[in-house]
């Protein structure tokens, strides 16, 4: 396994694919790892030199003490590049991940070649869900969230359909850090980025998921709309549209970074 220290923390990360060709930095969901994205690897490995990482408080990465912000979590990538001597890259990140990736786009807009920001927003408020989240999972452990964030991340049908992606997800959540979790939830709760997405001049790819309850394809569509010349994609799934629409969104993302 591969770390580096980043902003003072420890960052488990690895690469796939071959050097020389370019890097695409993949950055998971809340209450997820790097492995959540082992359905693409092997197509964009075809492409690209993929550089994935566990966020801090997620996988094998230390949990720093929280709670974080969006702006930390995009400086941990930044970090990350500069520690791995990478000048630029294509980003693609999901969820939190795509939180971070507005954060980069719109403030080291010069480490970017094209992004991709999927099931995300750039404001979410309802700070008393995510406190109410906060104070189960730092009492209860991640047993007392995973029901909930297996519901919302993938529909029932998938559930039906895909029993082995559930349990694998189910696993990820379980193996995540309850304080780090709690820390990533402040983030997302006190992120409020409406003021940086109409600066984002990259070139932008946003997904939707047509059932998604957490990120519904009004609120990407809405920072599609903000962004000059930005896609819109919607695909037939939940929140997590990488894993439950795992085919088209692959080849989709491939398509435009290309
Ligand atoms: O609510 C969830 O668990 C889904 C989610 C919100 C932010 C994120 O990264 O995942």
């Amino acid at each position: 396994m591969n770390f580096i220290n980043v902003n003072g923390t420890k960052l488990h990360y690895r690469f796939d694919g071959a050097e020389g060709l370019p890097v695409l930095v993949l950055s998971h969901s809340l209450g997820t790892d790097l492995s959540m994205w082992d359905l693409q690897i092997p197509e964009f490995t075809q492409h690209f030199r993929v550089l994935r990482y566990d966020m801090r408080g997620h996988g094998a990465s230390e949990t720093a003490p929280g709670p974080y912000t969006i702006e930390q979590l995009a400086l941990d990538v930044v970090g990350l590049l500069d520690g791995l001597e990478i000048e630029r890259a294509n980003f693609c990140g999901i969820s939190i991940g795509g939180m971070i990736g507005i954060w980069l786009a719109g403030h080291v807009p010069d480490r970017l070649m094209k992004i991709a920001l999927c099931n995300t927003a750039a404001y979410k408020g309802q700070a008393e869900v995510f406190n109410s989240r906060i104070e189960s999972v730092l009492k209860g452990g991640m047993d007392a969230v995973v029901a909930g964030s297996l519901k919302t991340c993938l529909s029932a049908s998938f559930h039906d359909k895909a029993p082995n992606e559930v349990e694998k997800l189910r696993r990820m959540v379980l193996a995540t850090s309850p304080e780090g979790y709690a820390a990533s939830c402040a983030a997302i709760r006190d992120m409020d980025q409406r003021g940086t997405v109409c600066r984002i001049t990259v070139p932008s790819l946003l997904v939707a998921g047509s059932e998604d309850l957490s990120m519904p394809p009004s609120v990407v569509q809405s920072i599609a709309d903000q962004i000059p010349g930005a896609k819109y994609l919607e695909l037939e799934a939940a929140h997590l549209s990488n894993i439950e629409a795992a085919e088209p969104f692959t080849a989709e993302i491939v398509k435009f970074m290309q």
